[in-house]
């Protein structure tokens, strides 16, 4: 196990800047998830970690001490990627042992280990049989295990569930982050699927352009995004986004009718001086049979047992959760107060709204 830092770390590929002076602390044992869009830097960051691209400038530390200068095989590091390559004339057991036998490690060391992850990782039957016998989920989990059984001070997973078909992928998922905790392993994780971050993470790396854009428990992230980017980014159905024009009264929402009053407000954000968006998921704009705003309604539909439904302002369409009583009428719509967010338009920082439910 390891505590790990990064300082300053920049890497540059000729004039472009895949990771821009990201600054991060992990702590020992923690399972910190890097997620964003596609291109954001995070796989770099995770070969640099591992000593596979070096960094331009800034340090990466180990337990206080800069690794920089280290290969990868001097770093105590496992890594795992999207496809892993198991050596298919080799048993499961073969497979897994490949790493010990390669260092040397005394026949009954490795027999110890053996038991120990086929133990943890529940591996009985698989043992004698040959990688190409195995569906792609369960080769994932050998390879996890091949990669455990060293005891790195760090384990490195690289879009490790992204090639499993979708059924398989939530067991392995709930199957990782269980084994991540019995180990107690550093662990970062990347991926772009958020459904996979707010699961797994102890802290959610958000990244963008190059850059870390927030670091929070899953949770924070989802209730107080720092940005309009990390609200959107999380979350689905995704976050509305609305931009709000001062009226007397309150803010309208857009071009529309409905104007949000003090009721509704967070203090001081009518008079904020500057233009405002409003941030509110689905789940907090409701569609009732009760008090509310009058609002014509373009569509409802159902997914499952929650019914949705949606309206337009402008060009934006907005979708919301329909609470009204099986074949209710027309309906208002509600803004739960506490699930707005409001962000300034500009900077694309909230300014004011969101917080944890009580
Ligand atoms: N060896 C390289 N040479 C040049 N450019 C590179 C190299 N490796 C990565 N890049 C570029 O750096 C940027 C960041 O890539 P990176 O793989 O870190 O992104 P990512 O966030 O992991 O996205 P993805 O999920 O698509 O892998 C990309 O634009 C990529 O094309």
């Amino acid at each position: 196990m390891a505590r790990i830092e990064l300082r300053n770390l920049s890497i540059r590929f000729g004039a472009f800047k895949a990771v821009d002076d990201v600054n991060l602390s992990i702590g020992d044992g923690e399972f910190v998830v890097y997620l964003g869009p596609s291109g954001c830097g995070k796989t770099t960051t995770l070969r640099a970690i591992a000593g596979l691209v070096d960094a331009t400038s800034g340090d990466i530390l180990f337990d206080g001490r800069r690794v920089n200068e280290l290969r990868p095989s001097e770093r105590n590091i496992a890594m795992v990627f999207q496809f892993v390559s198991l050596y298919p004339h080799l048993t499961i057991a073969e497979n897994i042992v490949f790493p010990l036998r390669a260092r040397g490690v005394a026949r009954a060391e490795i027999a110890r280990k053996l038991d120990w992850v086929t133990g943890v990782f529940r591996l009985g039957d698989e043992l004698r049989r040959y990688p190409g016998a195995l569906p792609p989920g369960a080769r994932q989990k050998v390879a996890l295990a091949r990669a455990v059984i060293r005891d790195p001070a760090v384990l490195l997973l690289d879009e490790p569930l992204s090639a499993i078909d979708e059924q398989f992928r939530e067991e392995m998922r709930w199957e990782l982050g269980h084994l991540q905790r019995e180990l107690g392993v550093t662990t970062i994780y990347v991926t772009h699927d958020q459904r996979e971050a707010m699961s797994l993470a102890d802290r959610i790396v958000l990244m963008n352009h190059s850059k870390i854009v927030q670091v929070a428990e899953p949770d924070r992230i989802f209730f107080e995004p720092a940005s309009v980017f990390a609200g959107q980014f999380i979350g689905s159905p995704s976050m509305n986004l609305v931009d709000l024009v001062p009226v007397a009264g309150g803010l309208r929402l857009g071009d529309s009718t409905v104007v949000l009053g003090a009721a509704e407000l967070p203090s001081g954000i009518a008079g904020h001086g500057r233009p405002v968006r409003l941030g509110v998921r689905p789940r907090d704009l409701r569609l009732v049979d009760g008090e509310g705003h009058a609002l014509a309604v373009d569509d409802t539909f159902a997914v499952g047992r929650e019914r949705f439904f949606t309206f337009r302002i402008g060009e934006a369409i907005l979708q919301g959760t329909d609470h009204r009583r099986a074949g209710g009428g027309e309906g208002r719509v509600r803004f739960v107060p506490e699930g707005l967010m409001f962000f300034d338009a500009e900077s694309g920082l909230r300014i004011a709204g969101g917080g944890r439910p009580a």
